[in-house]
């Protein structure tokens, strides 16, 4: 018998949307592991998105004018597909993506150089050359590290131990062009181990090519075409423009509640926040966990590490282009570590002939330094560099932008990067579920952090797991290990992919890697 107090019990119970999986954000990790929910049988989802679109850290930009007037696409966050196929073996699923949807691309050629000092032209490729032959030891000593079991160190002591120790621009410039340029942060505070593993991962196993998209549809294509064939048009599963403030979970269910005060409970709940996000949410409160994620979590949270890059782009009128438009980048090598290095021309035969568009790659310090800055202060920098690289008048450029990476709310940072003194077990710990709350995205991948095939991997593996857990496969389901107590390394038996590394993979190419190129290839002569 219906009565009145019913409706009230009924509504305090469930005053919120129900679903049985909430999946928090739509970058390439909540999209990838909706659609392998809904490939596994599990169509009852919802994904939670700040943004108004899908795509999360692959966001295009329209910037400029082209000789129609219409605005360039340019990329502000991921541009390039790194690492493709390699003879039939195995591919990268970005790469794949990529093909799928037909993505203008080319393959950067870093061999296409020039090099600047404070007082223009340079010839400093010996140093780079150096550096090149020098990472290979480094990388055998990483193979060591993984065949002995010997205590990881940072990437700085494994150059140092080489006899690198950079102290000229010039080796401050090539060691930006090889370590900086990559992670997003100074080989002070890398892992050696897993910048050497991040590297042979994408580069070793799939190829060294790296395709740099510059589709005008934009990168984020294959992310909104996958999303598109799990979802209708103003499909009620996606809620954008929707921040979630809180998730709270118990031995019953998991409720989100969003800024805007409505709230879904769902059986399970992906959460694919940028580890910037969560990390800031620790002291900023912007997002809570009721009760508490466990110690163990979030020393994780804590220890990973985020990394920002910044790329700074300009538009010169294309009649006063006044570099050499038949080079790809340009190196500049300053006395102050990192300050604006990397230029890159999109003024060339291969990418948008005519535009007049060069762009500069800034990270770490300098990327969070300018963040706080006004376009004119950077701006104003940038053209002094210019001027002291070209020796020439700098025209005024037509358009200038640059993102803030470190203060973007839904961000916080731009990928992340592996610490000195994390073990594989500490990184498992940033992966393993907490109850219902699983983690995915770029920064819970060791194998591949920093790239967007971490975010593809691990959001496919955390939607296999949970529709496993749903569709009541008990093996599969089960929760991931995690570790209370952390130990100085990680067992050579615990190097499996339950802990998210296969380096068997590994010792495979770090024996190989004094015979194969590396990511920029045999360029500069000494091999
Ligand atoms: C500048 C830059 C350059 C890069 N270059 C490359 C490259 O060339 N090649 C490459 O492979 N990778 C590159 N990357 C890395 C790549 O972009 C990422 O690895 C990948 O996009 C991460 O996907 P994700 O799904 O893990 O996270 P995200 O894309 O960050 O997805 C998480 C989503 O969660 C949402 N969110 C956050 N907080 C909340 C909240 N409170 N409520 C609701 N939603 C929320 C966010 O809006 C976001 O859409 C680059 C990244 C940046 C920023």
């Amino acid at each position: 018998i219906y009565t009145p107090l019913d409706s009230v019990v009924r509504s305090y119970e469930s005053p919120c949307r129900q679903t049985k999986v909430a999946v928090l954000g739509a970058g390439v990790a909540g999209v990838t592991a909706a659609k392998t929910l809904n490939g596994n049988g599990i169509s009852d989802f919802i994904i939670v998105e700040y943004n108004d679109y899908v795509g999360g850290r692959v966001l295009p930009a329209k910037f400029g004018k082209g000789v129609d007037w219409k605005p360039y696409t340019i990329e502000q966050g991921a541009n390039w597909v790194h690492g493709t196929s390699h003879n039939g073996g195995p591919e990268n699923p970005i790469y794949t993506l990529a093909q799928k949807y037909n993505l203008t691309n080319h393959v950067s050629d870093f061999t296409s150089l020039e090099l600047f000092s404070e007082t223009g032209s340079d010839g400093f490729i010996s140093t780079l050359a150096d550096f090149e032959i020098l990472y290979s030891k480094v990388e055998e000593n990483a193979g060591s590290i993984i065949s002995e079991n010997i205590q990881d160190r940072s990437l700085r002591a494994g150059l140092q131990s080489q006899g690198w120790y950079p102290t000229s621009p010039n080796m401050l410039a090539a060691e930006f062009y090889f370590i900086e340029y990559e992670l997003a942060q100074t080989a002070d505070v890398s892992s050696e181990l897993f910048a050497v593993v991040s590297g042979n991962s994408s580069f070793g196993q799939f190829s060294e090519d790296n395709l740099f998209i510059l589709d005008q549809r934009g990168f984020s294509t294959f992310i909104q075409g996958e999303a598109s064939e799990i979802l209708t048009t103003n499909d009620s599963r996606l809620l954008l423009n929707t921040e979630v403030t809180n998730i709270a979970s118990d031995d019953s269910s998991v409720t989100i509640t969003n800024r805007d005060g409505t709230c879904i409970t769902a059986e399970q709940a992906i959460i694919t926040f940028s580890i910037g996000v969560l990390q800031t949410s620790m002291y900023k409160r912007f997002l809570t966990f009721t009760p508490f994620l466990p110690d163990w979590k979030l020393k994780a949270i804590a220890q990973m590490q985020m990394g920002v890059y910044t790329k700074i782009f300009l538009q010169f009128p294309p009649e006063k282009v006044f570099w050499d438009r038949s080079k790809e980048f340009f190196l500049y090598a300053s006395r102050t570590r990192g300050y604006y290095p990397i230029w890159q021309s999109l003024d060339h035969e291969n990418f948008h002939p005519g535009s007049g568009i060069l762009f500069v790659t800034v990270v770490g310090d300098q990327s969070i330094r300018i963040d706080q800055q006004t376009d004119s202060e950077t701006k104003a920098e940038v053209l002094a560099v210019l001027a002291q690289m070209f020796q020439v008048p700098i025209p005024e450029p037509l358009a200038f932008y640059y993102p803030r990476w470190s203060t973007t709310p839904w961000s916080y940072g731009s990928y992340s990067n592996f610490p000195v003194g994390m073990t594989l077990e500490g990184h498992q710990n940033l992966r393993a579920n907490v109850g219902r709350l699983w983690f995915a995205g770029e920064a819970t991948s060791a194998e591949y952090f920093g790239f967007l095939q971490g975010a593809y991997f691990e959001g496919r593996e955390v939607g296999e797991r949970v529709a496993a857990r749903m569709n009541g496969d008990v093996e599969k389901g089960r929760d991931m290990v995690h570790y209370e107590v952390l130990k100085g390394t990680t067992d050579t038996c615990e190097r499996n992919r339950e802990n998210g590394g296969t380096f068997d993979i590994q010792e495979k190419i770090v024996e190989k890697s004094r015979r194969r190129k590396r990511r920029f290839g045999r360029r500069f002569g000494k091999w």
